[in-house]
């Protein structure tokens, strides 16, 4: 890129610009608002990242040291303009900054509404930055001026495919920073209306940390209408909840209300404050990885990074900041990543976010649940990453069980309503909630009216192999190992099996296991089973079958460890099978392969060999229709 060129360039956007910039123009999106909302959230920026630079060169803020965003309006020329003294841009920031997209919210925004307009919806739940402007102008100049440097630029585009960048005389330029003149389009121009655009700078971006005024027409006097106070600075006591709202959806690009909101400020060794919030429903970007910007750090409310890890990774879905007193203002910030200070903030805030949470699921069960719903997913990876919290996190779980139908079960619950004779936490891993509640492997659970957690994320599978305990009760698989129910009473008593299996049947458990040979670690008798005739688990030791799948599935699992082949040897099926004696091999040979086979698809696999299994199948079907 050079740098030097003076005359006027035109450029092409970016493919993707070019497309976002189609769907703004067209757009069938109803609350245009959110433009000016996006212009003031981008000169506020800049005026922090004016105020950061500062630090290190002051003589960048010169005799106008006060940040300040400045909106006017001008009805007769159809002109809105945004106008801060921030950082600026130099040509080459220009280009980059309003020709590609860099946002990654942008990004996300594009590929989920591929080309189509009638998702334009979305935008506002995006939030697609700058673009936005040409949602209600149809000619957007930039006119910027780099803290320090002695050119200014003017960019300017209709939004159709190219941009123009030109140098611009300083003298029509801003001193310092950045001045974003609006061209608007006709159905636009009541967007000029001083009392419209008051409101709509207040309610959206009231608490920005820069002070905003107005100038209602050319001449008039600049008005203050928002003074830049932080409202985390504020006594709690003094702030309203829809002040709360406006600074969460500003800081949290969310627009919703939040679901909870903590704010306090820590006093002692460290001092800090923290507004910070649970979104009302799922960020769409909650699942990618590589979002900065959910917690701000600002030290002494000078804005110094939104990369800083202030949280960790399972509690991303918080938004909002952290103010410290005690950060040095002039480090740099990949200092701050390693300082102890920094991570004794991430620990104490960690600790009130939890215990904020505990609280409201203590108080406000149903508040906390619709939180657990949203954001469940994301915590329980902390139950294997945060070894020191777990016992917190898991006081914290919701889970679904046989006996809970919709609502939410939390272990609590559970370790209360314990059978006599029960000795661990029960639960069934897999991905699909009716076909695990559909299991085989549940049928003794249910038959002695023994809640079983019914765990349906896939992360599920892996904090349960970490071996956690919860009131000093194991968690265990209903799909592994020894089921350990003989000591727990059936609830309908008249079921109550004979004790042990017949000599038949155990005969019968050994042929089936010399015949499936290496297919299965053992054949044994189940008590886990009462009205299926065969299961599968996982050996005691292991994953379980669940786990076992997932590994799989990722190719991390070498070989599978061979489950075990469990009968019920109650079963008619199973007692004519066994009554046959030593005779007709053949048919006991299909029979012991088919019910490896039903166990199978009984948890959801296939036949271990589809043609084998349908000649089994064949003859089957063909001695039935011979017998008659
Ligand atoms: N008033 C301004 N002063 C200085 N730079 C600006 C200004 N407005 C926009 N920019 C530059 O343009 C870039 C793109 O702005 P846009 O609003 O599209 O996304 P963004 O602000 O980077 O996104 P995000 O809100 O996710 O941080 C900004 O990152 C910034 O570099």
């Amino acid at each position: 890129m050079t740098t030097d060129t003076k005359a006027t360039e035109t450029r092409a956007f970016e493919a993707d610009v070019s497309r976002l910039l189609h769907m703004m123009v067209h757009s069938v999106y109803s609350d245009k608002d959110v433009f000016l909302r996006e212009l003031i959230s981008n000169a506020a920026d800049a005026c922090e990242k004016l105020r950061f630079e500062a630090v290190s060169r002051p003589e960048l803020l010169g005799d106008d040291p006060k940040p300040r965003i400045s909106i006017s309006a001008d009805a007769d020329n159809k002109q809105i303009t945004v106008e801060d003294n921030g950082i600026g841009m130099s040509r080459d920031d220009m280009a980059e900054a309003l020709g590609t997209i860099a946002r990654s919210g942008t990004r996300a925004f594009i590929e989920r509404v591929g080309t189509g307009t009638e998702d334009t919806q979305l935008i506002g739940q995006f939030g697609v930055g700058f673009y936005s402007a040409f949602m209600v102008a149809d000619r957007v100049d930039v006119i910027s001026r780099l803290a320090g440097s002695d050119e200014a630029w003017r960019w300017s585009s209709d939004g159709k495919g190219s941009y123009e960048i030109a140098p611009a005389p300083l003298e029509a330029a801003p001193r310092r920073g950045t001045r974003v003149v609006l061209h608007l389009m006709d159905d636009a121009v009541s967007y000029t209306g001083s009392y419209r655009l008051e409101q709509l700078a207040k309610s959206q971006s009231g608490h920005v940390p820069v002070p905003i005024t107005l100038v209602e027409k050319p001449g008039a006097e600049a008005r203050d209408i928002a003074d830049g106070t932080a409202l985390w600075v504020r006594p709690k006591s003094e702030i309203k909840p829809e002040e709360y709202t406006d600074f969460y959806r500003s800081v949290a690009g969310q627009y919703d209300e939040p679901a909870a909101t903590i704010h306090f400020r820590a006093e002692g060794r460290q001092e800090y404050s923290v507004l910070a919030f649970v979104p009302g429903s799922r960020p769409f970007d909650l699942f990618d990885q590589d979002r900065k910007g959910r917690m701000k750090l600002y030290v002494r409310r000078v804005f110094i990074t939104d990369d800083a890890d202030l949280l960790p990774r399972y509690l991303r879905f918080v938004r909002g900041l952290v103010d410290s007193a005690d950060l040095p203002l002039n480090v740099s910030r990949e200092m701050i990543q390693e300082s102890p200070l920094l991570a004794s903030i991430r620990k104490g805030l960690t600790n009130r976010v939890l215990g904020d949470l505990a609280k409201l699921a203590e108080n406000e069960g149903e508040a906390y649940a619709k939180i657990w719903e949203n954001f469940g997913v994301v915590l329980k990876e902390g139950l294997y990453e945060d070894y020191e919290r777990r016992e917190q996190l898991l006081k914290l779980a919701r889970f679904h069980s046989t006996t809970s139908g919709e609502a939410w079960r939390g272990l609590a619950d559970y370790v209360a309503a314990m059978k006599d004779g029960q000795k661990a936490i029960f639960f069934m891993a897999g991905d699909d909630r009716a076909r695990l509640e559909a299991s085989p492997q549940l049928e003794g659970f249910k038959a002695r009216g023994i809640e079983v957690l019914l765990l349906t994320d896939p992360v599920d599978s892996f904090w349960v192999t970490m071996a956690p305990d919860f009131d000093g009760k194991p968690f265990k698989s209903v799909t592994q190992g020894v089921a350990e129910l003989s000591d727990i009473p059936l609830l309908d008593d008249a079921k109550k099996p004979d004790a042990a299996a017949t000599p038949e049947v155990d005969r019968f458990l050994a042929f089936v296991k010399s015949a499936l040979g290496d297919a299965v670690s053992d054949v044994k008798a189940s008590d886990r089973l009462t009205e299926s005739a065969v299961c599968l688990v996982a050996p005691e030791h292991g994953p379980d079958r669940q786990f076992e799948r997932l590994m799989n599935a990722a190719g991390r699992l070498d070989k599978a460890a061979k489950p075990i082949l469990e009968i019920n040897p109650r079963h008619e099926r199973v007692l004519a099978l066994a009554g046959l004696g030593d005779e007709d091999q053949g048919f006991k040979d299909d029979a012991a392969h088919l019910l490896y086979d039903e166990a199978r698809v009984l948890d959801g696999d296939k036949p271990a060999d589809a043609r084998a299994f349908s000649e089994r199948l064949a003859r089957l079907i063909a001695r039935g229709i011979a017998k008659g």
